[in-house]
């Protein structure tokens, strides 16, 4: 491992150490202090067994606890050896029960923090996406984010357990050694001495274990990519026949996949034999040492047991650690994403409502990255109006209506509601008003209800006259549950028609001040379209009504028509 990406491994978990510590705050604080309590209480109760051994091993209690613990305990009226015995064990059952309590409650908030601070990330990457500017939006695949949030955002849980579980152990283990040192220090130094080598040895192999993690998040995401194209184009593969190559990617990633997976399990195992191996010659040589330097035998027994017990705690570091920095590339995953869609973002502004009139634009431009878009745009909407938008493939009538939803903000000119410019606080007012009704609205697998009102909010009454209104009416009557009928995965279950009807309906349940069709009835018959639309053109009060379709009979119904031509909007009709 390079300077380099030594630095670059230290660097990304600090950044997750951080997080979880901003999380945490005073929370953290209360649990760092449980796990050094009860691993104060642990040692304790390892330091008991001196003179409770004192008793049992003959000869024994003379060099190691008389001169300090007799007098007290002749004191309290034990005197013989099994008197003292009694009382000494009986002091040990009441620490082993406060480490009972203190474990528990150790145990209880670090879940909590682990699990509050997965919830807390996955909010926040969600309510990021979900307030990122759409060109952005637009941009990312899908099964990144979906994997992001699920797979990856498991990982990090990971992660953050093993950091909690070192963080333990390392409590522990300095316990441990605090005691070993106050009872034999020279010894206990020699002893230690595996423990700093296998130390120096887990911090060269962290880039390794963060490398192998960062394979691991690429090729999931490609397992994912390549599942939802296969989902989305499902109907298409099978009608020519072509499931084989997803098959066949998906297979190869999988393998891929695999053979990371069974690497880093192939490192753990190793490190974990040569720990293994570490720690025997660390028993044998505290055995034998003891016995060389003619150390008290309750003394030798309470050092093998801590170092017995010390050997514990430093695998479980090197594990956790290992896994630990596993993970880490799912965690920078999240952060990169996040990163992405913040950038350069003005925070989200309250909502103010725009005034009541016209919307308008003022020499208003907006080209993506190829260079299509909308070039200039001069026009005026008046509200109330029916506007059809048309033009041929390409010619940037997408991009001129998400302009006008504020999805875009104009590169250069201005955009103006009622007169008022559209500030951030405006926009998001603006937006409130706004119904966009695409070609293929998204359907949820769920009931119809469910599916005209997110949130269960609206009532009866208005679903009822959504439906009438854009004929939805008769489809939900044919539905064996009626509105409770789920309707499959993005409405598989209704014919391509039947699906823009609900999603029309969708669109109306609420007040709108616009009201856009991004043909969104191109997949009903024309008679059906015809009277649909003069529904909504007989709508009174009527919401500005703007609709960009390629049927001429559509058009023919709207007030007048703007014409985009190559990014040019020529709104003089
Ligand atoms: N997110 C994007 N990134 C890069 N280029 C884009 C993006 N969206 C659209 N374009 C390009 O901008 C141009 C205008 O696209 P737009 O979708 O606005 O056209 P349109 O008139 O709605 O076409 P259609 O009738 O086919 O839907 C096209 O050349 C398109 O390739």
């Amino acid at each position: 491992m390079t300077g380099n990406e030594r630095h670059g491994t230290a660097h990304a978990a600090a950044e997750f150490l951080r997080t979880f510590a901003d999380y945490a705050g005073w929370r953290g604080v209360g649990a760092a202090v449980l796990v050094g309590a009860s691993a104060i209480v642990e040692g304790i109760s390892v330091v008991m067994l001196i003179p409770i051994l004192g008793v049992v091993v003959p000869g024994g209690a003379d060099a190691t606890w008389r001169g300090w613990l007799s007098a007290p305990l002749v004191r309290i009226g034990a005197t013989t050896p099994l008197q003292q015995l009694g009382v000494l064990l009986a002091a040990f059952l009441g620490v082993a029960l406060l480490r009972a309590g203190l474990l528990y409650a150790r145990d209880i908030m670090l879940a909590r923090l682990q699990a509050g601070f997965i919830e807390t990330l996955r909010n926040r990457a969600l309510g990021t996406l979900a307030e990122a500017p759409w060109s952005r939006i637009v941009a990312l695949r899908h099964a990144r984010i979906t994997n992001l949030l699920g797979t990856e955002m498991q990982r990090v849980a990971g992660s953050a357990q093993f950091m909690i579980q070192a963080t333990v152990s390392a409590v522990l283990l300095i316990v441990q050694a605090a005691l070993a040192f106050s009872l034999a220090p020279g010894f206990a130094l020699v002893a230690m001495l595996p423990l700093a080598i296998g130390a120096v040895a887990m911090v060269r192999g962290s880039g390794r274990s963060r490398d192998l993690g960062g394979d691991v998040v690429r090729h999931s995401q490609a397992m994912m990519g390549s599942a939802s194209g296969l989902l989305g184009g499902l109907k298409a593969a099978a009608a020519q026949n072509g499931q084989g190559h997803f098959i066949r990617e998906f297979a190869a990633i999988q393998t891929a996949l695999r053979l990371r997976t069974l690497q880093f399990q192939r490192r753990q195992a190793r490190t974990r034999g040569a720990f293994g191996l570490g720690s025997a010659i660390a028993g044998a040589a505290v055995v034998f040492g003891g016995v060389a330097y003619g150390i008290a035998p309750p003394v030798l027994i309470a050092l093998i047991l801590i170092f017995a017990r010390m050997s514990g705690p430093a695998q479980q570091i090197q594990a956790a650690l290992q896994n630990f920095y596993f993970g880490l590339p799912s965690f920078e995953g999240i952060q990169q994403l996040e990163h992405e869609l913040r950038r350069d973002t003005a925070p989200v502004a309250a909502p103010v409502t725009p005034p009541p009139g016209a919307i308008e634009l003022r020499a208003v431009r907006y080209l993506h990255p190829g260079g299509g878009g909308v070039k200039q745009a001069t026009l005026r909407i008046a509200p109330g109006s029916f506007v059809g938008i048309a033009g041929p493939s390409g010619a940037g009538k997408t991009t001129l209506i998400d302009l006008l939803i504020g999805l875009l903000q104009p590169q250069a000119g201005e955009m103006r509601i009622g007169g008022a410019a559209l500030d951030a606080a405006m926009l998001a007012g603006w937006r409130e008003g706004i119904a966009y009704v695409p070609q293929d609205g998204f359907l949820f697998h769920d009931s119809v209800r469910r599916n005209l009102s997110w949130d269960g909010s609206a009532e009866p009454a208005a679903i009822e006259r959504a439906l009438a209104l854009a004929g939805a009416d008769a489809v939900v009557a044919r539905l064996p549950q009626g509105l409770d009928t789920v309707i499959g995965e993005r409405g598989a279950m209704l014919s391509g028609g039947e699906r823009q009807r609900i999603a029309l309906a969708r669109a109306l349940v609420r007040p709108l001040r616009l009201l856009v069709l991004d043909e969104a009835t191109n997949a009903i018959d024309a008679a059906g379209e015809a009277a649909l639309l003069a529904r909504l053109a007989a709508l009174s009060p009527r919401p500005t009504i703007v609709m960009v379709s390629h049927r001429a009979e559509s058009m023919a119904l709207c007030d007048r028509v703007i014409q985009v031509h190559s990014g040019v909007v020529d709104a003089t009709g």
